[in-house]
């Protein structure tokens, strides 16, 4: 089992990463709380709820199911949960635990958030992708208009994340995981991008997972507690986000996954970066990646450019209208950069392009 301890301006946290911990919550509880909602989705639930209440002594402990995917991340869900929360009497010693991918935990970490202005939440992640939406406290839910417009900073009184329950998970997800942990890489150096790009994620051994997740989960650490409210550092673990988001967005929330999307975002970002800062970056490397290991590089998803343009204008880094973009000087350099509309518009058509060359 492996520890580490996350400094946060509200309150210090522990992310406890192990083999089977998921059935040992009432161990890592800090105090006793007067109930227990556990919020997970239909897949999950039936994968390892059982597991995680036959952890828990207490007495009043409930749970409740949402819709798997990221349609879920609402607020016609979010409002449900506080129904569900209200009528099982929760009140403000009560503890909601989020067992479940980024999607479970920005919800019900965002419900926690509000809930009676506030009570503990622990993330119990269950993906690979959640080993970088369960640290750090960003809460949210979508708007139409875009990505995690409504949401908090908000930190977990703890992440139990049992590597365990990685196994289940469909190919889909795995690679959705894995485009984090690249974006990661990217902004640490070129040794940890090399180690990430070893990974045959169709054949992905978990001893290698967990060298990957461990890393990554640093890294997030590291930036988070240098720069927890993003005023700074922090900008550069949305590296891909500013077209990621658009493009989930655009295409309707759930029709691509968060990391494919960003996926797509990233190279685009190495792409603009190569021409700004006349600059050598590992793009080809990473597009050849990413092929192999079936991303989906497709154009048509580029092909509304005014509108994919007017979407990353939603993007929480944009000041006067002016959209930001984290860029990379050099692997293991990111900057953040205004980029105009107009250069937008040319790089979009440029980066269509080159993705069919290549
Ligand atoms: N808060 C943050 O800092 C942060 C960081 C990154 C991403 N995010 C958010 O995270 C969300 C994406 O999270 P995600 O990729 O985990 O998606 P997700 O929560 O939708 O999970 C992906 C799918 O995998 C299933 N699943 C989960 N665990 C499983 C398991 N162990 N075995 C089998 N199936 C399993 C789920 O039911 C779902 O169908 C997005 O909304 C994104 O915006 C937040
Ligand atoms: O923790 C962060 O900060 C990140 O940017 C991590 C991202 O991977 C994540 O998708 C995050 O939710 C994006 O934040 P947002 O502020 O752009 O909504
Ligand atoms: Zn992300």
């Amino acid at each position: 089992m492996e520890e580490i301890v996350i400094k946060s301006s509200m309150h210090d946290y522990t992310i406890i990463m192990g083999e089977g911990i998921r059935s040992q919550l009432s161990k890592f509880l800090s105090k006793d709380y007067s109930s227990i909602l556990i919020v997970t989705d239909e897949n999950v639930g039936e994968l390892f709820l059982e597991d995680v209440l036959a952890g828990l002594d207490s007495e009043h402990i409930f749970h409740t199911s949402i819709n798997a995917g990221e349609q879920s991340k609402d607020i016609a869900t979010f409002y449900k949960l506080q129904t569900v929360a209200l009528e099982c009497g929760l009140d403000r010693n009560s503890l909601i635990v989020a067992l479940g991918g980024g999607v479970v935990g920005d919800l019900a970490g965002f419900v926690a958030a509000t809930f009676m202005r506030g009570v503990d939440y622990i993330q119990m992640p269950t993906t690979i992708l959640a080993h970088d939406s369960s640290v750090g406290g960003k809460v949210a839910i979508n708007h139409e208009y875009g990505k995690n417009l409504i949401g908090s900073f908000y930190p977990p009184t703890a992440v139990i994340y049992d590597v365990e329950t990685l196994s289940t998970l469909p190919t889909k997800e795995v690679r959705s995981g894995y485009a984090e942990l690249v974006k990661e890489a990217l902004i640490t150096d070129q040794v940890t991008l090399a180690n990430v790009l070893n990974a045959d994620l169709n054949n992905l051994i978990p001893s290698k997972l967990s060298i990957d997740l461990k890393a990554g989960i640093l890294k997030k650490a590291a930036i988070v507690q240098q720069d927890e409210k993003e005023a700074g550092v922090r900008k550069y673990l949305n590296l891909g986000h500013t077209l990621g988001h658009a493009l989930e967005s655009y295409h309707g929330y759930g029709k691509l996954t968060h990391g494919e999307a960003v996926a797509i975002g990233t190279l685009f970002s190495l792409h603009i970066s190569e021409d700004l800062f006349n600059t050598n970056l590992p793009y080809k490397e990473i597009y050849d990646w990413m092929k192999v290991n079936d991303y989906p590089l497709h154009i048509k998803l580029l092909s509304d450019t005014e509108a994919l343009i007017k979407k990353m204008k939603a993007d929480k880094k944009t000041v006067d209208n002016n959209i930001q973009m984290v860029l990379l000087e050099t692997t293991g350099k990111p900057v953040n950069r205004i980029v105009s509309d107009e250069a937008l518009q040319n790089y979009l058509h440029s980066f269509s392009k080159r993705l069919v060359e290549v």
